[in-house]
């Protein structure tokens, strides 16, 4: 039975849909990364929030698992490229949580214009300090948003309903985009010399650490005020410490931390600076939205192949899944007949689509080819991976729609170039069954299954009865055999299924026929979804 391993606190309803759709499911939060790679083998599934690391080192350990659920948006606590090398599927949730964290960092906004935790903390221990807390209106304030994504524009859109300026640095920010928004694109520099209020919305990546550092506070307006509910390290804790100290950043209202959890910080105890424990997504709400969200999209990826909101493959709806499902056999068996087929060193694969083919969603089943191609040399490959492991190679991968009609209503073709040959496989749906219906320009109708023999010949005479002699005095039946050849007296070929496996010895025999040019042994082992 399909499992699923909840690692953090997720609300009820995930657990509840992963038992509606027949997933077994076991909710273990808080545990120890050391107790975690001790149960991660038994689980096809790991959902998470922030707190569970998924590092290489847990990874490792999960033999089974083939899809990790983020019941949010940031990734940062899952290795990517570590769980698609063992090709595992990871997902998020990009919107459910989002106007929760949007809401939230308006609220950060006006704790700090108007000193509310302060005053609070104040009134409450029974001091009046009514001349203490004198606040800011945001009413005419330019508000400057890093990052125009969901959450920012959301901030945005909350932010002019309260009559404030927007000013957005996003560099993937259309113009067309920032005018529906009602912001003004641009760019850093610019929004640092003139926003009264700083909001950060982008993802951490290489190019946005420490985006608020010493340097970018200089650029700012005295009594600048910085809100940061996406991820610490975009702010540099010190630079903006030293900032606060100074007076030359007003006020900062942090929800995220360089380190998590944050027990302590160099911020802390600043009386300018207000504090949440990455509550950003903590409404019941969005932890309904993102929980209901991640089960849904990983009950559907392991019960139905459906791929939604995946960070490291193409996405395939719950709709399209079983429409690509015979085709996805297809794409794995055309791959895997042009690789057991091909010598030499792999250099380039096209993947062409005619008629229906070429009208679905074809990523995934290129990703599925690459599989096919790549499986029978290493274990491990699946549609998530191949295309990584393809790249990794130097294998220069390419796909092609043709709009030309052909006899057959829906084609797949292989062309798989190695360094000294090009191999050519087509193949066809009758009905929901794939068939091969062309090996390098020569017309043929096999089905894939089981072990194979693949034979190249002279087309005479008394060739395939000596080829059936050989098998029959070895013992190997035949199952089906099928025939092409390119022209009277020229070029033949066949594929042979067979019972069992041809011994060495007995394809050094074939190879000595007289009129062969070769024999390759073939498998579509009957685990593979290769499989006939
Ligand atoms: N505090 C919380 O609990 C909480 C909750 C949800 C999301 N988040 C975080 O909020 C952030 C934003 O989430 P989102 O859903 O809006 O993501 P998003 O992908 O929709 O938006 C991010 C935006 O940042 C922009 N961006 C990327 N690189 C940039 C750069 N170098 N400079 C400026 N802009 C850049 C992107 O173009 C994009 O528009 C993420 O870091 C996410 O992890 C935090
Ligand atoms: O799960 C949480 O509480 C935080 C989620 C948030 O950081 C996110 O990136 O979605």
């Amino acid at each position: 039975m399909v499992k699923v391993l909840i690692a953090d606190k997720l609300s009820e309803r995930a657990a509840e849909i992963f038992r509606e759709r027949g997933i077994e499911v076991d909710e273990k939060p808080g545990l120890s990364p050391e107790e975690q790679r001790e149960i991660i083998g038994e689980y096809d599934g790991l959902a998470v929030r922030s707190a569970t690391k998924v590092t290489p080192a847990l990874l490792e350990h999960a033999d089974r698992l083939r899809v990790i659920g983020r019941a949010g948006i940031g990734v940062d606590n899952i290795d990517i490229p570590a769980a698609t090398k063992r090709g595992i599927c990871v997902m998020n949730t990009p919107y459910g949580n989002s106007i929760t964290t949007a809401e939230h960092a308006v609220a950060m906004m006006m704790s700090l214009a108007r000193q509310i935790p302060q005053a609070d903390a104040s009134t409450q221990a029974g001091k009046w300090e009514k001349s203490r807390f004198m606040g800011v209106e945001l009413f005419g304030k330019t508000l400057g948003v890093i990052g125009c994504g969901n959450i920012g524009s959301i901030v945005a859109d909350r932010a002019q309903g309260l009559k404030m300026r927007v000013v957005a640095f996003d560099p993937y920010l259309t113009e067309d985009r920032a005018v529906n928004l009602g912001v003004e694109k641009v760019t850093l520099d610019e929004l640092l010399a003139r926003a009264d209020f700083i909001s950060l919305h982008t993802p951490m990546t290489d190019q946005t650490k420490g985006i608020i550092d010493a340097a970018a506070i200089a650029k700012c307006k005295e009594g600048v005020r910085i809100i940061n509910c996406a991820r610490g390290g975009l702010v540099v804790e010190e630079d903006l410490k030293a900032a606060l100290d100074s007076g030359r950043v007003a006020g900062a209202a942090m929800d995220v931390f360089v380190k998590e959890p944050a027990k302590e910080n160099i911020l802390f105890g600043h009386p300018n600076l207000v504090a949440t424990p990455h509550l950003g997504a903590s409404t019941s709400e969005a932890q309904e939205n993102v929980a209901l969200q991640v089960a849904e999209q990983m009950a559907d990826y392991l019960v139905l192949g459906a791929v939604t909101n995946a960070i490291n493959m193409p996405s395939v709806t719950a709709e399209e899944a079983p429409r690509l499902r015979p085709y996805m056999k297809l794409a794995e068996q055309i791959g895997s007949l042009a690789a057991q087929m091909a010598n030499g060193g792999l250099s380039s694969i096209q993947v062409e689509y005619e008629g229906h083919a070429a009208e679905l969603n074809t990523r995934p089943l290129t990703a599925i080819v690459l599989q096919g191609v790549l499986q029978p040399k290493m274990d491990s490959v699946n549609m998530v991976n191949a295309p990584v492991v393809a790249k990794e190679r130097d294998i220069d991968v390419a796909e092609v729609k043709h709009e030309r009609q052909s006899f057959y209503q829906s084609l797949m073709r292989v062309v798989l170039k190695t360094d000294s040959e090009t191999y050519t496989v087509t193949g066809t749906l009758f009905g929901h069954k794939p068939r091969i219906v062309e090996i390098d320009s020569i017309q043929i109708e096999a089905e894939l299954e089981g072990h194979m023999l693949y034979v190249e010949n002279d087309d005479k005479p008394g060739f395939i009865g000596n080829l059936g002699t050989a098998l029959g005095k070895a013992g190997v039946n035949i199952a089906t055999f099928a025939l092409g050849r390119a022209s009277r007296g020229a070029g033949a070929l066949s594929l042979i299924a067979i019972d069992d496996a041809v011994p060495e010895a007995l394809l050094k025999d074939l190879h000595k026929l007289d009129g062969v040019r070769r024999v390759t042994a073939l498998n579509f082992g009957t685990d593979s979804p290769a499989a006939g």
